[in-house]
């Protein structure tokens, strides 16, 4: 079978302003019925990318193709009106003058019946046919938003593109809405490019998450491999806390208070960075100073002190300092555990967590 067409791809897209180069060499593929997320901190070229699909701005080099077909390059360019792009920023505006049925009919065509069933089908999707005959003034934030969504997909646009577009709601009110979106976006098959600067949010959405910085794409895939298997620490440490514990490769192997780490094909005398999330260290018990029996997943346990430890929600932070080298470490515990300074306990990390990378 052929490999399926995108319906979005960019390929090697360029950008610059006054001589610095803010969107470099980008491409990506987002799929019909898929959300990609480009996630990265501010100021990483999401939003140019994002403009530069819609047609608002040009690239400097780098294609772009709807459905197999080059729509902007360096010398063709298809207008932004003529893309059947969706656009939903986190500043929408409805139309203050216009009914809610209005303005999700802005955009469509075709007969006045085929225009009010299909602003009928959309407000009732989006639980606003109550609402139909409202303007925009007697609507709460999420309410217009849930207008602004209806809006944008009533002409069907193939692609929709998002910038923040829930960051204006309050906690409650934006799982309630993203969900809801996302499951709209799914049954009209449309392809969603999402921006976003919070890995939560794109670890939720997302079916691919392109992690951007400085203008780059430094990883793409499912959420649960970027998660998981980060291209470097700042990659890591973009989607949680860290622990990094340092070593020196001595014939292929790096020692530390956890024991042995395999570091194969890194010749000797090179520092690495074994980085660790706090959810994943296992901390256990003194025992008279016997500790924990170690497991081969787990490798040795370490003797530490406890420093600080306080609950943050769903979990208990607890905050420690090594025997082995004196460095802080730090682990997160579900639900409420607060031993006092100057316990000590043992900890052990999970090997298949950590990931060892050449310091930088
Ligand atoms: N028209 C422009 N002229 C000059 N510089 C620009 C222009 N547009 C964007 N930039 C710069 O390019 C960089 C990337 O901006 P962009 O808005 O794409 O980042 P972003 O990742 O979307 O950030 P945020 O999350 O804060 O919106 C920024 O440093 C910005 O100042």
């Amino acid at each position: 079978m052929p490999d399926p067409v995108p319906r979005l791809k960019l390929e090697h897209i360029t950008r610059s302003f006054a001589g610095r180069t803010v969107v470099d060499d980008v491409s990506l593929e987002v799929m019909p019925g898929e959300v990609t997320c480009l996630l990265g901190p501010s100021g990483c070229g999401k939003s140019t990318t994002l403009r530069i699909v819609a047609g608002v701005e040009m690239q400097d080099s780098g294609c772009i193709w709807v459905d197999g077909e080059l729509i902007c390059d360096t010398v063709l360019r298809v207008p932004p009106e003529r893309r059947s792009i969706g656009l939903m920023f986190q500043d929408f505006a409805l139309f203050p003058h216009l009914s809610v049925a209005e303005n999700v009919a802005f955009g469509l065509t075709g007969s006045k019946a085929d225009k009010r069933a299909r602003v009928e089908e959309l407000l009732d999707r989006v639980d606003m046919l109550r609402l139909i005959d409202a303007f925009p003034h007697e609507l709460s934030g999420g309410e217009q938003q849930r207008v602004a969504l209806a809006r944008a997909i009533a002409p069907r646009p193939s692609i929709m593109l998002m910038d923040e577009p829930f960051s204006g709601l309050d906690n409650r009110l934006r799982d309630g809405i993203r969900d809801e979106t996302l499951s709209v976006l799914k049954e009209e098959g449309t392809a969603v490019l999402l921006v976003t600067h919070e890995p939560e949010e794109a670890m939720r959405m997302a079916d691919r998450i392109a992690l951007m910085r400085n203008g780059h794409i430094v990883q793409q895939g499912a959420p649960y491999n970027v998660f998981n298997a980060p291209a470097d620490k700042e990659a890591a440490a973009f989607f949680s806390d860290i622990n990094v514990i340092e070593g020196t490769v001595r014939g292929a192997l790096t020692e530390t208070a956890f024991g042995q780490f395999l570091a194969p094909g890194v010749p000797d005398g090179t520092e690495v960075e074994i980085v660790i999330r706090p959810q994943h260290l296992r901390i256990d018990f003194d025992r008279n100073g016997r500790g924990p029996n170690p497991t081969p997943s787990d490798g040795t346990p370490a003797r530490a002190v406890v420093e600080r430890s306080r609950f943050i929600g769903k979990e208990s932070l607890v905050e420690f300092r090594l025997d082995y080298d004196g460095s802080r470490i730090s682990a997160t515990v579900p639900n409420v555990f607060l031993p006092k300074p100057g316990t000590v306990l043992w900890l052990m990390i999970r090997r298949d967590r950590c990931f060892v990378f050449p310091r930088t």
